[in-house]
């Protein structure tokens, strides 16, 4: 008997039907990697799974019982515990891992006023050798490296006695040791009975854990494939369309560089370095959280200043004190956290696709000042159709997008203006593997800019750029030339 069982569930957003009929099973023991483009219905079923939105339709079975939680908690308490983003994984300052395990059980303050640091540390303790992995409990949590971080939420769910964990990208923002850490623990923990639903746009993490694969397409599980998992086949029912090679091969830009960096100190102890970047070239820098990847980005766009160092666009001296300056020279960014950076309030009305894309063009745009809107909706609807953009017009919410659409509009920002050098940072953080084709298609088209990206990943770095770059405290260190086969395993290792 499966450990749960779902048949035809649906679910609709107004007009938009999120889930159509899903139907699926999982058994304990097993882990099942959920795939599916953006906005094929994965963080919906989550959702109902997890108490946090109710079906409209169809039948839940958990444990051999009809299941319908009404609420997250209810969920967790029958034996389904999903772990977000570790993104989402933040605490106030001064709370410790010993507190952030035991958060849960401390929302109420009444309980946590009657509980000592020795009480509360003995229970953390326990609740790690629930878990079978060890985790340095007096720490600042907010110090953690975000791969600790995700293992507090795992272990809290094992506390919880899971029956069903469900993982949402648990990798996003994960180094490369970071990750086979997490998945030596999975694949312990479902070797003691432990089922869990992965989500992931990663096939390299889905191939190291999954058992077994669901597609998702449109609201439906079209395709299940058992380990050894037939990927290029899975991303064919995935995307509907074949996917060509991602990488359309690396070139050797060389000339005058468009962007300089000498002598250039993020921190007071950090080893200088210098950085040049080529018009038409896309560079993408790798290294673990906290190398430093957001810090150059930051202080290439204005947002914080170099310690020593200066920086020459296009020959003339560029330092920014401030976004708007960069703007003004040329330079442009999407920034990591997308949610807080890069989109409007949910309550804003200008919060659709089209303004979303315009904000910062407008004043080009329309110069007399007068909103006319039809450039707006045209470079919506542009970016809509090159970038696939699931919308159901340029009008609507980017708050009622899945989280690779909204990316997707981000993005298409910063490609319907010219810039000469376009920042990017994590940009694939939830992006499906179609559209992180059609967007690395459309950062290299550009051949009068260049594009500078930082990721944790080193394949999507060896996917996107022409040359990587890796940062290591605060310093560019090793270069990799990304037209050399080996360049992931140099990077990796
Ligand atoms: N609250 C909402 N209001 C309106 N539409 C919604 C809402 N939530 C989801 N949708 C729509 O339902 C569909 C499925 O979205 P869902 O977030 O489940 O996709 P997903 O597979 O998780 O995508 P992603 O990989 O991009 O996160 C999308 O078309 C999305 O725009």
């Amino acid at each position: 008997m499966p450990l749960l069982q779902v048949e035809n569930l649906t679910r609709s957003f107004g007009p938009t039907r999120a889930l159509a009929d899903a139907t699926l099973s999982i058994k304990r023991g097993e882990i099942v990697a959920l795939m599916g483009a953006n906005g094929a219905g994965k963080s919906t079923l989550v959702k109902i799974l997890s108490g946090s939105l109710p079906a409209d339709a169809g039948r839940i079975t958990f444990k051999g019982r009809s299941f319908a939680p009404a609420n997250p908690a209810e969920a967790t308490k029958a034996g389904i515990v999903t772990v977000h983003q570790s993104t989402d994984l933040v605490g106030p300052p001064g709370l410790t891992v010993a507190d952030a395990l035991l958060l849960p059980r401390f929302a109420d303050r009444r309980v946590r006023f009657f509980v000592s640091r020795a009480g509360i540390r003995a229970q953390a303790q326990a609740i790690l050798d629930i878990a079978g992995f060890s985790l340095p409990l007096d720490r600042d949590f907010g110090d953690l490296a975000a791969a600790d971080r995700q293992l507090v939420a795992v272990a809290r769910a094992l506390a919880n006695q899971a029956d069903l964990l469900i993982l949402d990208e648990p990798t996003a923002s994960l180094s490369g040791q970071e990750s086979s850490r997490l998945f030596d623990i999975l694949l312990r923990l479902k070797s003691q009975g432990l089922a869990i639903l992965y989500i992931s746009h990663r096939t390299a993490d889905l191939d190291a854990v999954a058992d077994r694969a669901l597609v998702m397409r449109g609201g439906q599980v079209v395709g299940s494939f058992v380990r050894p998992i037939d990927f290029p086949a899975a991303i064919e029912t995935m995307i509907g369309r074949k996917l060509q090679s991602a990488r359309p091969g690396a070139r050797n830009v060389g000339g005058t560089p468009i962007f300089e960096m000498r002598h250039a100190r993020l921190l007071p102890n950090a080893t200088p370095f210098d950085l040049s970047l080529h018009e038409g070239e896309v560079v993408a820098i790798t290294g673990v959280l906290g190398a430093g990847k957001s810090r150059l980005l930051s202080a290439l766009f204005g947002l914080n200043q170099l310690i020593e160092g200066d920086m020459h666009l296009d020959g003339k001296p560029y330092r920014p004190k401030s976004p708007a300056e960069a703007i003004a020279a040329g330079v442009a960014m999407a920034a990591e956290d997308r949610h807080r950076s890069s989109l409007m309030p949910a309550a804003w009305p200008g919060n659709s696709v089209a303004g979303t894309i315009s904000l910062p063009h407008l004043g080009r745009w329309y110069p007399s000042g007068l909103l006319w809107g039809s450039r707006e909706r045209r470079e919506a609807e542009k970016a809509i159709e090159r970038l696939r953009i699931k919308a159901s017009g340029p009008f609507s919410s980017v708050w009622t997008l899945s989280g690779g659409n909204q990316q997707k509009v981000v993005l298409a920002r910063w490609e319907a203006e010219q810039s000469r050098l376009l920042l990017l940072d994590e940009p694939f953080q939830g992006v499906d593997v179609g559209a992180r084709h059609d967007i690395i298609q459309a950062i290299r088209r550009r051949s009068n800019r260049a594009t500078l990206i930082a990721t944790s990943d080193p394949e999507e770095a060896y996917e996107v750029a022409d040359r990587i770059l890796t940062i290591d405290r605060h310093s560019l260190s090793t270069v990799a030339d990304a037209a050399n086969p080996h360049a992931i395993e140099d990077i990796s290792a």
